[in-house]
């Protein structure tokens, strides 16, 4: 399955999902407009089968509507057309009722807002201009009735459609927004995280650097930062291949996870490249740290698979009092990883 065929799964699943919401509140909008357009339909004795017509509107459009959008090749548009003819059936009811006021200004606009947050501005604009549409043909067509006096009976049977239908509609709007909230916060927590290992990326190491240095400026105190590299990880892909490379990634990101304490940020800057910062930590707890990181990568189970023993070089730096930025306080630790380097690899370097 390709990237679109995932795509148009998850286009489906949610489509469905907003059809069965949209079944729900269709079945209860129209049972609610019901009672207020039957009792002017009543008043203004309507032929019959104006009254099957509405029956039929409220009782079996609703189960109607649901199927067919159900077994549609895309059901969020389908639905979409459901709710442009909802609109349009609203247009003819306000005409049918010769624009009696309370009715039909409730039911237009429940129906133009619940299709502003079903499909936002667009989809409100088709709804409203095919209701007017409809409205102007079926009213025009009857000589432009007006019935201006709202009885007692037709104001209470339509303060239960604006009452619980908009009660419904406040709960639907909240739930996508809690959803959506949701999603972002997700989406936030990935665009933090490094795309291939379970752990932060640079921007969500360099937030927590500047915090930390913040931090540092109004309560002074020991804080350490310890740039990792694999030694000679290049060999490792060339040869055992990338897989095996990737999988030594994965291995060094989980033993900085187990040795990192839970204020610690282990992150991967890039490549073969990874940063711990370590607050509140003295030059000597950082190199215990280090040091208990070296033991474990010595031990890594994925390399000595191939009889090739893997090795770590680590830089510390502390924060001096006249660091400011993020970008100095890396710069002295990736220097004291490289004079880890130069001096042979497998060791950890202190500033
Ligand atoms: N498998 C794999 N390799 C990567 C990835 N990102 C970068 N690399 C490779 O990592 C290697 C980094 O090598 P260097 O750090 O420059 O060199 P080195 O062999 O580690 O040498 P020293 O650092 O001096 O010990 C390069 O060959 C990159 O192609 C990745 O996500 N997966």
């Amino acid at each position: 399955m390709n990237g679109s065929d995932n795509l148009n799964k998850n286009e489906r699943i949610s489509g469905r999902r907003f059809v069965r919401r949209m079944y729900l509140m269709r079945i209860l909008g129209t049972l609610l407009c019901f009672f207020p357009i039957l009792s002017v339909l009543q008043e203004l004795q309507r032929p019959l089968w104006t009254i099957v017509l509405l029956s039929a509107n409220a009782f079996l459009w609703p189960t109607l509507a649901f199927l067919r959008a159900r077994h549609a090749r895309s059901p969020l548009n389908s639905e979409h057309q459901n709710l442009v003819i909802d609109a349009g059936a609203g247009g003819l009811w306000i005409a049918l009722m010769a624009v009696n006021p309370l009715p039909s200004v409730v039911i237009a606009t429940v129906l133009l807002t619940d299709r502003l947050s079903a499909g936002g501005f667009i989809l409100m604009r088709k709804a409203g201009l095919t209701m007017v549409g409809i409205f102007l043909l079926t009213w025009l067509a009857q000589g432009m009735p007006v019935e201006r006096v709202v009885t007692q009976r037709t104001m209470f049977a339509t303060l239960p459609l604006i009452a619980i239908y908009l009660l419904a509609l406040s709960v639907l709007t909240d739930s996508i927004a809690v959803k959506l909230r949701m999603k972002s916060r997700e989406l936030e927590r990935i665009a933090m995280m490094d795309p291939l290992l379970d752990i932060a990326n640079r921007r969500l190491l360099e937030k927590r650097i500047q915090y930390e240095l913040e931090k540092l400026r109004t309560t002074p105190g020991h804080s350490s930062l310890m740039f990792i590299d694999i030694d000679n990880f290049k060999e490792v892909n060339d040869r055992f291949g990338h897989k095996v490379g990737d999988a030594l990634l994965v291995t060094v990101s989980k033993i900085l996870h187990v040795a990192s304490r839970k204020n610690d940020t282990p992150a991967r800057l890039g490549g073969d490249e990874f940063v711990v910062l370590l607050p509140d930590t003295s030059p000597d707890e950082a190199h215990a740290v280090a040091t208990q990181i070296m033991n474990e990568a010595s031990i890594m189970p994925i390399v000595q698979e191939y009889a090739f023993t893997c090795t770590l070089s680590i830089g510390i730096a502390s924060a001096l009092p006249g660091m400011h930025t993020v970008s100095e306080w890396l710069k002295a630790a990736d220097d004291a990883l490289y004079q880890a380097k130069r001096l042979g690899k497998n060791q950890i370097y202190s500033h």
